[in-house]
């Protein structure tokens, strides 16, 4: 059976609630997989909450759910629309790791080496790219500050806000908005901090994703990541890349095919112009069942989770 097979089991003797989900992670960016392409809901806020809770529910940092594709995406060849939602049950337009594991799931499926996903912010092309390696071609990258988005008109390779170190950042769309800050040696306890004011300055009126960025030399950057809604993780693939061609654009280094060193390890993002591609591992941690449309833990969090540093 493939893992998408498992995907669409029916339990036996278990809750007539209870759906099959995957656990994967990319980098150790960890994620609940759920298959909804037989069901035409949604998940339910504290449904999502709940799952992505370590302690009472699966624990990851974004929960995903297939479902199929619209008529313009199974127009443009997509095999599934893939939906992401944080931790605190919003649904966001882009997550680079977790596309990369669908799509493993997806190929494996279809039994092919490439596969097109439908998302919020457009149609995505991905590849095996060796065992257990995926590469995705994530959409055009923005500086217009109408994209990022900013409340108001800013250089958005020189933001106006800053906290601690985290100064003069650079402001980029990605399918999902990023602030980008160049620092030389940072505590990940520090960062969090500081990057927590950022994310939820009122310059950023759909919040950000930050990132501290380190350049060890002209192909190689390290980087800490501060996600939505509040929460550090161990990789980010639309941060790698983010982080990736801030740093061409703003010269620091000169390679078109950059090594991204996270926590978790290390994605290479090759940098094209204005698209940008990142390659990197995906990993199964757990399959099982879930019961979905249940309360809320008594101390459901409000979207913000302790750093784990
Ligand atoms: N981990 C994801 C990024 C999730 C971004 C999400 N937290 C948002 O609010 O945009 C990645 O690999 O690109």
């Amino acid at each position: 059976m493939s893992h998408a097979a498992f995907l669409s089991a029916t339990p036996d003797g278990i809750g007539a609630a209870s759906h099959p989900f995957i656990k994967m992670h990319g980098l150790q960016n960890c994620f609940a997989v759920l298959d909804f392409r037989k069901r035409a809901s949604t998940p339910q806020p504290e449904d999502i909450v709940r799952l992505c809770d370590p302690r009472v529910g699966i624990g990851a940092d974004q929960l995903i759910v297939i479902q199929h594709p619209s008529d313009k995406g199974r127009a443009a060849g997509a095999a599934a629309f893939m939906r992401i939602y944080n931790i605190d049950g919003r649904e966001v337009s882009a997550c680079g790791n977790a596309t990369r594991c669908v799509a493993y799931l997806l190929m494996e499926e279809a039994g092919v080496r490439w596969v097109r996903i439908e998302t919020s912010a457009g149609i995505l092309r991905c590849r095996l790219a060796g065992a257990m390696q995926v590469s995705v071609e994530l959409g055009p990258v923005s500086l217009d500050w109408r994209k990022i988005p900013l409340a108001r008109e800013a250089d958005t390779l020189d933001l106006p806000v800053e906290s601690g170190p985290l100064k003069h950042g650079v402001g980029i769309n990605i399918g999902n908005p990023h602030a980008v800050f160049f620092v030389r040696g940072l505590d990940r306890a520090e960062f969090a901090r500081h990057a927590a004011v950022v994310q939820n300055d009122h310059l950023f009126p759909q919040g950000a994703n930050v990132e501290a960025v380190e350049v060890l030399d002209d192909r190689t950057i390290r980087l800490s990541i501060w996600e939505r809604p509040g929460l550090l993780t161990e990789a980010c693939g639309t941060g790698a890349c983010a982080a990736a061609f801030a740093a061409r654009r703003r010269g620091l280094i000169h390679s078109d095919d950059v090594q991204v060193q996270m926590p978790g390890g290390t994605l290479t993002v090759r940098l094209d112009g204005d698209t940008t591609t990142m390659t990197g591992p995906v990993a199964f941690c757990c399959h099982g069942f879930v019961d979905l449309n249940a309360d809320p833990p008594a101390n459901a969090p409000n979207g913000q989770r302790i750093p784990n540093h």
